[in-house]
């Protein structure tokens, strides 16, 4: 049931003018699932976030949060979602917990408790106004502001860039707990790396097309293992240019080297091991740059 579903976006398509940002883009987010929104620059992704949330009038299609149509019921869209902007929107003069108190009282909610928790573990002080924060602590009081409501589904615009790695994994670690109560997270970002420890399924968005929607598992599933093999003889070439699903193989007298995706390493193993083997080495490829080959596949595909 729809009511159920935090995001369906249906045949979704918004022009600038007589330019195009979305172009019919289809997808859903599930309970408790993070949703790594992924794209270049300009892609489209914080106008379908600006759909979601009611700040933007889809040109056709539709934009469903629980169910709420986010245009026609944008405030109740707006009580069960908490907003992490790309750039934050803070009060420069009004300290960090002069925004939580001002954001529990605009949602009439009791939340300041629950907000200085977060700032706790995110290190956050909240003593200081917002403009004399640096970037990466005005994101952390965004953060908090978003999650001090426990909304039921959570909008990230590229929250964690100017965040260091200890505050990420303490960021990833309060994703979970809200993943963990059921709540969902769309998160968008334009590389993968972002998104790939959190993230449960990833979509590509490219020029306002959805070109790919992927379980972040599978793609691990798919992506290269780079394996180089010395050997004490001479070895053939064309015993390992048969083997089904190699890349980029080069075999010098007794040397081998190649990529392959996991479902044919076994093939090769047995095929190496026919021959006396001096050294072996097999270690899978950056998922960024896996991802990075299948994307580029993907958009010449698409075009
Ligand atoms: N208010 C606007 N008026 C005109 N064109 C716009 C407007 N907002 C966005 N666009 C255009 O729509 C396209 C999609 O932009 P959008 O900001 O959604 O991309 P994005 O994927 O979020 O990129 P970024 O990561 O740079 O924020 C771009 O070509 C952009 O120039």
């Amino acid at each position: 049931m729809d009511e159920d579903l935090p995001v369906r976006l249906s045949g979704l398509r918004k022009r600038f003018g007589t330019s195009v940002a979305l172009e019919g883009v289809s997808l859903t987010i599930e309970p408790g699932e993070v949703f790594g929104y992924l794209g270049p620059n300009g892609a489209g992704k914080t106008t379908t976030i600006r759909i979601l949330l009611g700040m933007l009038r889809p040109s056709s299609g539709t934009a469903r949060v629980f169910g709420l149509d986010s245009w026609r019921e944008s405030v109740a869209v707006h009580r069960l979602v908490g907003y992490v902007p790309g750039e934050s929107a803070l009060y420069r003069r009004l300290t960090g917990r002069q925004h939580i108190d001002y954001f529990a009282h605009l949602r009439h909610r009791e939340d300041d408790a629950r907000g200085a928790v977060l700032a706790a573990d995110l290190d956050l002080d909240l003593d200081r106004p917002a403009g004399a924060l640096s970037r990466g602590n005005r994101q952390k009081l965004s953060i908090v502001l978003a999650l001090m409501s426990e909304p039921r589904l959570l909008i990230l615009d590229e929250p964690t860039s100017g965040l260091d790695p200890l505050v990420q994994q303490a960021f990833h670690a309060m994703l979970r707990s809200h993943t963990e109560r059921g709540g969902s997270v769309l998160f968008s970002s334009h590389v993968l790396g972002e998104v790939q420890r959190v993230a449960d399924r990833i979509g590509v968005i490219r020029l306002g097309q959805l070109i790919a929607v992927e379980r972040l598992d599978e793609l691990r599933a798919k992506s290269l293992h780079r394996v180089r093999a010395s050997f004490v003889d001479p070895v053939p070439v064309d015993r390992f240019s048969a083997l089904p699903g190699l890349q980029g193989l080069v075999v010098t007298d007794r040397t081998l080297q190649c990529s392959a995706p996991q479902w044919a390493l076994d093939g090769l193993l047995k095929r190496v091991a026919e021959h006396s083997v001096e050294d072996f080495e097999c270690a899978e490829a950056d998922l960024d740059e896996s991802f990075m080959s299948y994307y580029a596949r993907e958009a010449t595909d698409a075009s």
